[in-house]
């Protein structure tokens, strides 16, 4: 079986939720950079894999996903179901849940920090907007305390197992490491420990060494 194919540039924390899988589901795959200055992401090619011309889009024989979690999700379902918990009605919902939170409540808030403090400067050439840094710091604080009161009753996200929801988070809080904010987790202790546990993990640190900025 010829390896799947990740379409994006590793310095996407999209992209790289996807490389945490990967690495953790097993299977043989391969990551295609595309050119943003060149459009490749926009090239008709690539829009027949991703219509909306973004990535991450993967390839598999003949089926092409595209939505970084929708991909995560098909790896576990191929390679390590249990990162699902789909035999189990309740867990496979637990895991939902904190899948759809980390898109919905943690990454919103995220990504706006990321912007401001990785992408403007290294891309743009512009500081940080702190206002918004502010307001998003104090958005992904709220969302931590729901963490930490959750972390203290389980070892993970869904439960006493990890699962694709804890997964989902490395990508973005690997890049949040490389900003002035990575001490917010200092005042939720179970949060920290968690992410520790994560980070311990030979997928995460897979991805911390492609998303290392150009020199
Ligand atoms: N919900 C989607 C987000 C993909 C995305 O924004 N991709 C960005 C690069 S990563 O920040 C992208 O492709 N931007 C180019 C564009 O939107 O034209 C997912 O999770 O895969």
């Amino acid at each position: 079986m010829a390896p799947m194919k990740l379409y994006g540039s590793t310095l996407s924390w999209n992209v790289t939720r996807c490389v945490s899988v990967l690495e953790e589901a097993g299977g043989e795959y391969e990551i295609v950079p595309l050119d943003f200055s060149k459009g490749e992401h926009k090239s008709p090619d690539h829009l027949s894999r991703n219509p909306f011309g973004q990535v991450p889009a993967l390839q598999d024989g003949d089926l092409c996903l595209w939505e970084s979690r929708a991909i995560c999700k098909y790896v576990c379902r191929k390679n390590k179901p249990e990162l699902l918990k789909e035999g189990d009605l309740k867990e496979s919902a637990m895991v939902d849940v904190w899948l759809e939170v980390e898109s919905n409540q943690y990454t919103p808030a995220l990504n706006p920090i990321l912007f401001q403090c990785l992408i403007r400067p290294m891309m743009f050439g512009a500081p940080p907007d702190q206002k918004v840094v502010e307001e998003n710091l104090e958005k992904l604080k709220k969302v931590l305390e729901v963490y930490e009161a959750r972390l203290t009753k389980c070892k993970y996200l869904a439960g006493d197992y990890i699962s694709v929801a804890d997964l989902s988070h490395v990508a973005g809080t690997v890049c949040l490491g490389a900003t002035p904010h990575a001490s917010v987790f200092d005042a939720y202790p179970h949060v920290k420990a968690w992410w520790t546990d994560l980070m311990a993990r030979p997928s995460s640190q897979k991805v911390a060494s492609l998303m290392k900025p150009p020199a």
